[in-house]
């Protein structure tokens, strides 16, 4: 006779429910099949009500301070937590048994160039949670370290080049990367006020100072790439979504742009080619990198220029923790990610 088939359901908890990544968390985890949400945590909100629209409903959820949350009540924690103040209670939510997927840059590798002090059980090197990459690594893991939002973009543009050494030795990868106003997140600041931005687009963290360096020299040295990265990141007064444009000096000629992207990406769910130009509309709420590529004429030097785009709030951060956290949880990858 066959067996009922019972899907399983894990509890889990989001520490920073109130901040732009742990909304969004929250409307992954109440619309996911296989996961419940048992707490919600603000700070500065702590006691009042978050609305969540998810599984074409409106949610109300509590959000509690995160001294209240039942740490030891649950499988598996997201901590979408300033950097900084993540690292403290990852230590909390393992000391009371439960997995985390940590949003911050507190576990990634790099630690983007601050070193925290790691409460005991912290790992300094969690599993860096880019799953097409480095999907292996993640099952059986207590914490993983979710990347951060550029990284993602640029590392899945740049990661089938590196792995088969087309990246020119010694080269300058340029990237230009243009994120919507939400990867500041939600603590009111005066430059991220809509009259201060609206209409305006400017580069900030100019001269390669931003910290998603960190991360992203260590993946590209993982996989084989010995070269440099001039990244430039600027601001776009829309809500959410990343384009990144990529200029890599070619080690060989390519006739084909998208045919390292092809074999590479084939069996991958999240990862989507154009033989046009990616926009952030196509990505915007959907857990996706988008990729293009062309090969620029007029150049003495081969070199490709890739396009990248994403929503910095789903595949660059809430949907790829959900993602990572149901490959922990030894769930479909993509339960929970198809809407
Ligand atoms: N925004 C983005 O696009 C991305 C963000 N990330 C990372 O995810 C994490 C969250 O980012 P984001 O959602 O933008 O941040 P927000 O500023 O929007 O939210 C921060 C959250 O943390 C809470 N919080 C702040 N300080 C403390 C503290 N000392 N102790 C406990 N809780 C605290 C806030 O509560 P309250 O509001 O009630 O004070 C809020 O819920 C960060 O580490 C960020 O780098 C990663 C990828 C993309
Ligand atoms: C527009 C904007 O300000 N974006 C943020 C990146 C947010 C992000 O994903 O990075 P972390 O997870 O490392 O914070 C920034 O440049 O700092």
């Amino acid at each position: 006779m066959p067996q009922s088939a019972v899907a399983p359901t894990y509890r889990v908890g989001v520490l920073g429910a109130s901040g732009y990544s742990g909304r969004e968390l929250c409307a992954l985890v109440l619309g996911h099949p296989n996961l419940t949400l048992a707490f919600a945590t603000a700070n500065s909100q702590r006691g009042t009500t978050l609305r969540v629209r998810a599984g074409g409903r409106v949610h109300d959820v509590p959000m509690v301070a995160p001294e209240e949350a039942d740490l030891a009540g649950v499988d598996l924690v997201f901590a979408a937590l300033p950097h900084g103040a993540s690292a403290e209670w990852i230590g909390k939510v393992i000391a009371a048994g439960a997995r985390v997927v940590d949003l911050s840059s507190d576990l990634r590798p790099g630690h983007g160039g601050v070193t925290h002090a790691l409460p005991a059980g912290v790992p300094a090197d969690a599993p860096y949670g880019m799953p097409e990459l480095f999907r292996a690594d993640m099952a059986n893991a207590r914490v993983v370290a979710n990347p951060g939002c550029y990284a993602t973009s640029i590392l899945v543009a740049l990661a089938p080049l590196a792995k088969s050494g087309l990246i020119a030795p010694g080269a300058t990868v340029n990237i230009s990367s243009a994120s919507g106003v939400s990867g500041a997140g939600a603590s009111p600041k005066l430059e991220l006020l809509f009259a201060e931005i609206t209409e305006d687009f400017r580069a900030y963290g100019v001269g390669n100072a931003h910290r998603h360096l960190y991360e992203m020299r260590a993946t590209l040295a993982r996989l084989g790439a010995d070269c440099d990265l001039l990244f430039t990141p600027h601001l776009l007064p829309v809500d959410r979504g990343i384009l990144s444009t990529i200029s890599v000096p070619l080690s060989r000629p390519l006739s084909d742009a998208l045919a390292p992207y092809r074999e590479a990406y084939a069996n991958e769910p999240f990862v989507e080619l154009t033989t046009g130009l990616p926009a952030l509309a196509d990505v915007q709420h959907r857990n996706v990198v988008r990729i293009g590529a062309v090969i620029p004429t007029g150049l003495r030097q081969d070199t490709l220029l890739v396009f990248s785009a994403i929503d910095n709030l789903v595949k660059g951060a809430a949907g790829q923790a959900v993602q990572n956290a149901n490959i922990m949880l030894g769930l479909d990858e993509g339960a929970g990610l198809q809407a």
